[in-house]
């Protein structure tokens, strides 16, 4: 096998927020380090409370582990985002016109927390603010919406990170991230039995479509891969504690390909055959309206909003 480097560090943000001019330039280097390599680090020093994480994860783990009448009640309607999408709704892979058997998982999906007062365009009321539909697992919603506030200050945090490391202002990110249009998404990898259909996977390989994605796997869960620069697909595993932090799209666009929204996927590898995966995804999306494009330069802009939809619309459609 050939001697695979990949550069996935952890950095402290609270020491970054915390640090001195030289230790902030330093932390701010190992950011850009990483995101020009792989797109991909991990977090410590967020302050996202234990008690919260454990919440969150027992309210999802008890929704997906009831009743399957109580889940697709949840189904939402066609080319809707939030509710309960089930085993065969999804291939991520198709979200970049790769054909491939659906993803082996399940999902729920909530949408923000509020809706600005003065959005009026169709697609964002009706597509990303459109409610959550909330199961009646007791606590579930007020464990979930706990959860997603953290996850939107976390991420708003870690922009201004990232704005230092690509020698911005550190709130250059923040007019287009004050009314987010993120999805928290918990998903549930069932225990697979038997082979899977040839180029079926738990989710096939993907970018994905926003500013910054925030992951939070079991502990102890494996199966997420990368694919290097060197061609090789590398497992990327959080040691407890941390989120595992990856850039999308968007973010690729913003810094004209400085930063790699790299390619990943999740894969069952055969001595995992009989485990679960569950892990918590928070997409974070710039505002609806948002007009991204590299900071250099004049390419034409792509808006945030529509973006997702249509990326949403190909891996579900
Ligand atoms: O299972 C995970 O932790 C990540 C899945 C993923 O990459 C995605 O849903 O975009
Ligand atoms: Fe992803």
């Amino acid at each position: 096998m050939s001697h695979v480097v990949t550069n996935v560090p952890v950095i402290d943000l609270g020491a970054f927020e915390a640090g001195t001019p030289s230790e902030r330039r330093s932390l701010a280097s190992a950011v850009d380090e990483a995101c020009r390599e792989t797109g991909f680090l991990t977090i410590s020093g967020h302050g996202v409370p234990d008690a919260d994480i454990a919440a969150v994860r027992a309210a999802v783990r008890a929704f997906f582990d009831g009743p399957a009448e109580a889940k697709v009640a949840l189904r939402p309607g066609p080319g809707r985002p939030y509710g309960y999408l089930g085993v065969g709704s999804e291939a991520l892979a198709r979200s970049r016109g790769e054909e491939t058997p659906p993803d082996l998982k399940e999902s729920f999906n909530g949408g923000p927390l509020t809706c600005p007062a003065d959005e009026t365009d169709r697609d964002a009321l009706a597509f990303c603010y459109a409610p959550t539909p909330w199961p009646e697992v007791p606590g579930f919603r007020a464990a979930w919406e706990t959860y997603y506030a953290h996850m939107e200050d976390l991420a708003a945090r870690i922009m201004a990170m990232f704005a230092v490391a690509l020698g911005k202002p550190e709130g250059f990110f923040q007019p287009y991230i004050d009314s987010p249009i993120s999805a928290l998404r918990a998903l549930n990898y069932p225990a697979t039995e038997g082979p899977a259909e040839a180029g079926q996977q738990r989710a096939g390989a993907h970018t994905d479509y926003g500013s910054l994605t925030i992951l939070l796997p079991d502990s102890g869960s494996r199966g997420l891969e990368i694919l290097a620069q060197s061609g090789d697909w590398v497992p990327v595993d959080a040691p407890e504690g941390v989120f595992v932090i990856n850039i999308g799209d968007l973010m690729e666009l913003w810094t004209g390909g400085r930063w790699r929204s790299t390619l990943h996927r999740v894969v069952v590898p055969p001595e995992l055959a009989g485990q679960r995966r569950g892990s918590l995804a928070f997409f974070h999306q710039p505002n609806w309206h948002a007009a991204i494009r590299p900071f250099e330069g004049r390419a034409d802009a792509v808006t945030s909003g529509p973006y997702l939809m249509g990326k949403f619309a190909a891996a579900t459609g």
